[in-house]
C-alpha cells in the first residue's frame, strides 16, 4: 500500500490545469446516470454530536476507469476559538479486482482542491462573458483555494474578500500573492461583483439576493447540511440553480431544501449539453462536493506519484 499522508505532498502532486479537464469529464460521466461510468451513491453522514460535526462517508465506483475509492471525512462546525481544522479526510484508493489497498492518502488537499475545481468549472459555464470582478466570501481552507483555482484559471481584475471578522480576511491577504481588497461587509464585497464564491462555515444566510448584480454567478460551497444556509430566499428564488449532484443537493442543501426552489440540471447535464447554461440569468451552483471528484483527483495524485517513484 502507498502511503501520502502529508497534506503538502498530495498538494504537490496535483496541479489545476490537469485536475480540471478529469473534473470535467467526471462529471459529465456521473450526470450520464450509466453504471459503468460512475457508481456513487449519496453521502451517508454519522453525527459527532459531541463534537458538533459530521463524518461522511464517500465511496464511488467508476468501473470503464477502473477506479474504486471511498473518502472519510470529518467537518465540524467549530467555534471560534478552536484552532482544528474544519474539515478532516482520507482518501483511500482500492484495486477493484482484489478489493486490496492500492494506496491510502492525506484527503485535505484533495478535498479543497477538488472542490475549488468543480467550482471554477461552474464559473467558466455560467458567467457572463467577460466577467470581471470575484468576490469571495469567507477567508478559510476553501477560500484559498478557490483564490489559487479561480486566479490561476480565470482572469478577473478585482478580488474582494469579506470574513465575519475582519482579521481573518487581512490574514487571508497576507497569504495569497495577488491584490486584494477587504472588504467591511457582505453587501460592499457583491455589490457589482461578477462571480461570487461562499466559502463559510455560516449555518444562516449571508448573501442576500438584493444585493447581487443580476446576471451574477454564485457558486455555493458552505452549508452542506439540510438546516445550514449561507444564500437567502430571495436570491434562491430569484436565480437559476445548478448542482453537482440533484439527489445530493436534494438530501443535503438547507439552501435548496428550506428556499422550496428546485434545481434546474446538474453541472454534468450542462457538460454533456442536455442543459443550457444561462449565463445572462442569474445563476447559483450548489456545491455539496461529490466521490466521484475525490475518486478522480486521487487517482491523478497516484499517477503522478508512482512516474514521479519510477522516474527516480
Ligand atoms: N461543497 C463542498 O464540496 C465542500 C464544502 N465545504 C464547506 O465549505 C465551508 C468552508 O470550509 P473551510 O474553508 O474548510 O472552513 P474554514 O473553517 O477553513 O473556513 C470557514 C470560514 O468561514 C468563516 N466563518 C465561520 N463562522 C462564520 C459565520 N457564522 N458567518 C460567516 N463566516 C463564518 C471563518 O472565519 C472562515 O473564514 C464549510 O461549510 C465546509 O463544510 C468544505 C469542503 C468541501
Ligand atoms: O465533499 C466533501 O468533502 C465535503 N462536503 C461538505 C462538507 C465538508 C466535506
Amino acid at each position: 500500500t502507498w502511503r501520502l499522508e502529508s497534506a503538502r505532498e498530495v498538494e504537490s502532486l496535483l496541479h489545476y490545469k490537469e485536475l480540471i479537464p478529469r473534473l470535467e469529464e467526471a462529471l459529465g460521466k456521473f450526470s450520464s446516470r450509466d453504471s459503468v461510468e460512475v457508481i456513487q451513491p449519496v453521502r451517508s453522514t454519522v453525527p459527532l454530536q459531541k463534537h458538533n460535526g459530521f463524518l461522511g462517508l464517500m465511496p464511488t465506483y467508476m468501473e470503464n476507469d477502473g477506479v474504486l475509492s471511498t473518502k472519510l471525512v470529518c467537518f465540524y462546525n467549530r467555534g471560534a476559538g478552536s484552532t482544528l481544522p474544519s474539515v478532516s479526510a482520507t482518501v483511500l484508493l482500492l484495486d477493484p479486482e482484489s478489493g486490496h489497498m492500492k494506496a491510502v492518502m492525506d484527503g485535505e488537499a484533495i478535498t479543497s482542491m477538488r472542490t475549488a475545481g468543480a467550482s471554477e468549472i461552474s464559473a467558466k459555464l455560467l458567467m457572463r462573458p467577460g466577467a470581471e470582478v470575484l468576490a469571495i466570501l469567507g477567508t478559510g481552507q476553501q477560500a484559498l483555494s478557490h483564490y489559487n483555482a479561480f486566479t490561476e484559471m480565470l482572469s478577473f481584475k478585482e478580488v474582494r474578500v469579506w470574513n465575519h471578522r475582519r482579521e481573518g480576511a487581512e490574514k487571508f491577504c497576507r497569504s495569497v500573492s495577488g491584490p486584494v481588497t477587504v472588504c467591511g461587509s457582505v453587501e460592499e464585497a457583491v455589490r457589482g461583483a461578477d462571480v461570487i464564491v461562499t466559502v463559510t462555515r455560516s449555518t444562516e444566510p449571508v448573501l442576500c439576493g438584493r444585493w447581487v448584480k443580476p446576471g451574477a454567478h454564485v457558486a455555493a460551497v458552505g452549508a452542506c447540511r439540510p438546516d445550514w444556509r449561507e444564500l437567502d430566499d430571495s436570491l434562491m428564488k430569484e436565480a437559476v440553480v445548478y448542482a453537482d449532484s440533484r439527489e445530493g443537493a436534494m438530501a443535503e442543501s438547507g439552501d435548496v431544501i428550506l428556499s422550496g426552489v428546485e434545481v434546474f440540471a446538474e453541472l454534468g447535464d450542462v457538460i454533456n449539453g442536455i442543459k443550457p447554461a444561462y449565463r445572462e440569468k442569474t445563476t447559483v451552483f450548489k456545491s455539496l462536493g461529490m466521490g466521484v471528484e475525490d475518486a478522480v483527483a486521487a487517482n491523478l495524485v497516484y499517477e503522478q506519484w508512482k512516474a514521479k517513484a519510477y522516474k527516480l
